[in-house]
């Protein structure tokens, strides 16, 4: 992933002085910096009057209905791109609502077009893999899908809305939460654990502070990071830092328990040895079936019946199930669904992510997206990944340099 800004979610304005104001005792007394470097766009002297912009948080990101901002004329096509030659890739078959729609959606920087009418959708219940060479746009489609960034031609739809601006502070809709988890977490190295997880609810809620930690509580027992909150990123192995930002996605803001929440993965296991790539792979699909797929309610005369992951839930509580060796985190394997449920509210109903790593998509992937030169150029299963002969995948699958993959 390159130029990215600090981290994803509510975009906050911080004074130095407000940036302290609602921050527990520590906090206060640190000044903000994040160990990803933030984009020149969003960066501003943290000293001296100027009030830093920061966009925080790698978490839910409510969307915003703002002002349709003039779109700039199509950027001319660049090259021959692949897809066209390929032709339309196939629908998928999965039913189910749209949450997310990429309608011929335009993206450059500066002179670079980087997408060039990337057209898909995710739908709820969907764990959705985006792969492709590196530097095709996969970070930047998670970026548009979050409202870090706007297409410059084409549509974001969120539940078949369009998304019309930036997020920004106005939080006016509460049809779906975008969350993004960066590559690097974007963790504040300033802060502590428990003061990232809750930096959102320290900052946008007027929660007090014994329930702010309750909920930092949950939301890292939930990740197997029980009892870390007073630990700094520095004093965290590569898989915590990962679990923490997962954490800080997934903490509970009362006020929106309701709403539905896609959390959007970008690399998530990238430099991570095979075991904690599984933990990790494995979190995400288990935080998918309890918070979001899996969250059912008994209705009334229904027979006890553990949904999977529910045991996971509480607070401080590890994942159930058999441990993972030596990153003290554990996950529950799948269990049938009792009949007489009905669906929760609210949740983590999908996910997406973009990884490079074969094990994430085997493990944590249903259906695959194929971005390349900026467009989708196959979609399919996992399954159907192993056996198209698409030369494109196919190339890709094995790592050849032969193929119409090209490397400058
Ligand atoms: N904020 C930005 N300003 C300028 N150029 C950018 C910015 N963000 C991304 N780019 C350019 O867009 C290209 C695509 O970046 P992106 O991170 O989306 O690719 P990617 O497919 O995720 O790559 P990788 O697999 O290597 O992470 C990059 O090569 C970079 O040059």
């Amino acid at each position: 992933m390159t130029g990215t800004s600090c981290a994803a979610g509510r975009s906050l304005v911080l004074e130095p002085a407000a940036a302290t104001r609602r921050q527990p005792p520590t906090a206060a007394r640190r000044q903000f910096t994040c160990s990803q470097p933030l984009s020149p766009a969003w960066q501003r002297s943290s000293r001296g009057s100027t009030p830093v912009r920061l966009q925080v948080l790698c978490s839910a990101a409510p969307l915003q209905q703002q002002q349709q901002q003039q779109q700039p004329s199509r950027p001319p096509p660049v090259g021959a791109p692949m897809a066209a030659a390929m032709g339309q890739p196939k629908e998928p078959s999965t039913e189910g609502d749209v949450l997310i729609e990429f309608k011929d959606v335009w993206k450059s920087f500066g002179s670079k077009s980087i997408l060039r009418g990337a057209t898909f959708k995710v739908r709820r219940g969907e764990a959705v893999g985006i792969i492709g060479s590196s530097g095709t746009g996969k970070s930047t489609t998670l970026r548009l899908a979050a409202g870090l960034l706007q297409p410059d031609r084409g549509e974001v739809l969120i539940k078949g809305e369009p998304r019309r601006g930036l997020i920004s502070d106005d939080d006016t809709s509460d049809k779906l939460k975008v969350g993004l988890v960066f590559q690097s977490g974007a963790l504040f190295d300033s802060l502590t654990v428990g003061e990232n997880v809750g930096f959102m609810l320290y900052e946008h809620t007027k929660l007090p502070v014994p329930k702010i930690k309750e909920l930092v509580a949950e939301s890292l027992g939930k990740v197997g990071l029980s009892g870390v909150e007073l630990l700094y990123p520095s004093e965290l192995s590569g898989g915590m830092k990962k679990r923490t930002a997962l954490a800080r996605a997934i903490v509970r803001d009362e006020q929106h328990d309701n709403v539905e929440q896609v959390i959007m993965y970008d690399e998530p296991t990238a430099g991570l040895d095979p075991v904690a790539s599984t933990v990790i792979e494995d979190l995400i699909r288990d935080m998918h079936e309890k918070h979001g797929e899996g969250r059912h309610q008994k209705q009334q005369g229904a027979q006890p019946q553990q949904v999977a992951g529910q045991q996971a839930a509480g607070v401080g509580g590890t994942l159930g199930g058999s441990p993972a060796v030596g990153y003290g985190l554990s996950v529950t394997d799948k269990q049938p669904q009792a009949s007489a449920t009905q669906p929760l509210p609210g949740g983590i109903t999908s996910y997406v992510v973009v990884t490079h790593q074969h094990s994430t998509i085997r493990r944590a992937v249903d259906r695959i997206i194929f971005l390349h030169e900026g467009r989708v150029v196959w979609e399919g299963s996992v399954d159907e990944f192993d056996t198209t002969e698409e030369p494109i995948v196919r190339q890709f699958a094995s790592g050849s340099l032969q193929g119409p993959i090209k490397y400058e």
